[in-house]
């Protein structure tokens, strides 16, 4: 039996950082997935080995389930339905296991992390049970499009579809959706991961990955929001290397050092992402109306840019794509943590094929990656193969 999962990355519209100090934020899924596939291997397999396989950068790496259960001792807990945090111990010792393979290339440090976290949730949720588990992703990684949120849903998704917590029927063809239960019970765990990753992530990111869709979120809390109006982002991907939790701490150490002139800017974000969230539900009955909406998104979207600079999160390549798409009157902003990562640009409706065109060739040449994404798809998606045997 094999049980596969797909889990969608998504684009932050308002509110990166500032949702982490408790402002709100609003996200929308996109179609780019991770998925993950889950084989248990037969009895006639002898193997007693956790197995996982990051084909994207053909990494495998392999534990005796014998020594995991040896190195975590009392501190592993097999409970799929109660989601816990892994203590800092419990990290370093998971981490030396992930270590002692040696085959995280040193340039890729937080990599070690995403296995960490893999460690954690697979021992909590299944055990010491061999398996093989096979991960494949269509998001770039580090990028800001919320790969690590994709990960841990997959991940907490395929491994709680084969335990007792959850009850999709194996024998029902195609992508199958949990129940809010047992979506709860999905998100809870894959905050869990992002921690590991993260340090000190907000939780926005694996509810929209769980969720799908668009989302307003603030302190932990979600609400589901209605788009009256399809909307087109441009994403570019800048191709700067950087990793959410060296951003997440940064903004920290500001507001340790600046506390009232943070918290004025965390207000404003709020306000805008509220802002953004009534604009995006109100409708829009004709053209006119419609380019309002947009003329308002569009300096909103500036407005929380500005307010990104200001937490210290912004980058010269970042910038540049700001200076660039400016130039066809387009607004644009950073996504997710920053720091290089990808960067929006609202496609108003009536805008101009050749200018898109023109405004993507002059990116692109710049060294940048541009593409259209499908925005608000649907979140965790599980599928079961029991014809399949494990590799
Ligand atoms: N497909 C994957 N395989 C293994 N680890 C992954 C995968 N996707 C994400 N990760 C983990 O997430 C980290 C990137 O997360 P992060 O810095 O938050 O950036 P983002 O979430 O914006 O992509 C990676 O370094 C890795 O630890
Ligand atoms: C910066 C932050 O708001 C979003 C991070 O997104 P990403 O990992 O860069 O995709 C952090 C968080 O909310 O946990
Ligand atoms: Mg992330």
């Amino acid at each position: 039996m094999e049980v596969r999962a797909k889990a969608p990355g998504k684009i932050i519209l308002a509110g990166e950082h500032a949702v982490v100090h408790g402002s709100t934020a609003v996200a929308a899924s996109i179609d780019l997935c991770t998925y993950v596939s889950l084989t248990f291997p037969t009895n006639s397999d002898n193997d007693d080995k956790l197995r996982l396989h990051l084909d994207d950068m053909a990494l495998n790496f392999f534990w005796p389930v014998g020594k995991i259960k040896e190195a975590l001792s009392e501190k592993g807990s097999h409970a799929p339905s109660s989601p816990k945090s892994c203590s800092a111990e419990t990290i370093n010792i998971l981490a030396a296991l992930v270590e002692e393979q040696n085959i995280i290339p040193e340039a890729n440090i937080t990599l070690g992390a995403g296995v960490t976290a893999f460690l954690w949730l697979y021992t909590c949720i299944q055990g010491y049970k061999p398996a093989t588990v096979i991960v494949t992703s269509e998001l770039p990684l580090g990028s800001g499009l919320g790969s690590s949120a994709a990960f841990c849903v997959s991940l907490a998704g395929a491994l709680l579809a084969l335990s007792e917590s959850t009850n999709l029927d194996p024998n029902q063809q195609g992508w199958l959706s949990f129940g809010e239960k047992e979506l709860e019970l999905v998100n809870k765990w894959a905050f869990e991961g992002e921690k590991i990753i993260h340090g000190k992530p907000s939780g926005i990111d694996n509810t929209v990955s769980t969720y799908g869709n668009m989302i307003k979120f603030k302190s932990g809390e979600l609400m589901r929001l209605k788009s009256n109006t399809p909307l087109k982002m441009l994403i570019t991907n800048t191709n700067v290397g950087r990793n959410t939790k060296a951003l997440v701490a940064g903004v920290s150490e500001r507001t340790v050092k600046h506390p009232t002139a943070m918290a004025a800017v965390f207000k404003a974000v709020d306000s805008i992402s509220n802002e953004v969230a009534t604009i995006i539900q109100s409708p829009a009955h004709d053209d006119t109306a419609v380019t309002e909406k947009e003329d308002k998104l569009e300096e909103l979207m500036e407005m929380n840019q500005g307010l990104l600079q200001c937490m210290g999160v912004s980058h010269a390549s970042i910038e540049t794509v700001l200076r660039t798409t400016l130039k066809y009157k387009l607004a644009s902003k950073l996504t997710g943590a920053g720091g290089g990562g990808c960067v929006l640009t609202l496609l108003p409706t009536l805008s101009s094929g050749i200018v898109v065109d023109k405004v993507i060739k002059e990116l692109e040449a710049c060294g940048f990656q541009c593409f259209i994404a499908g925005i608000g798809g649907k979140g965790l998606q599980i599928s079961f193969n029991s014809s399949a045997s494990s590799s």
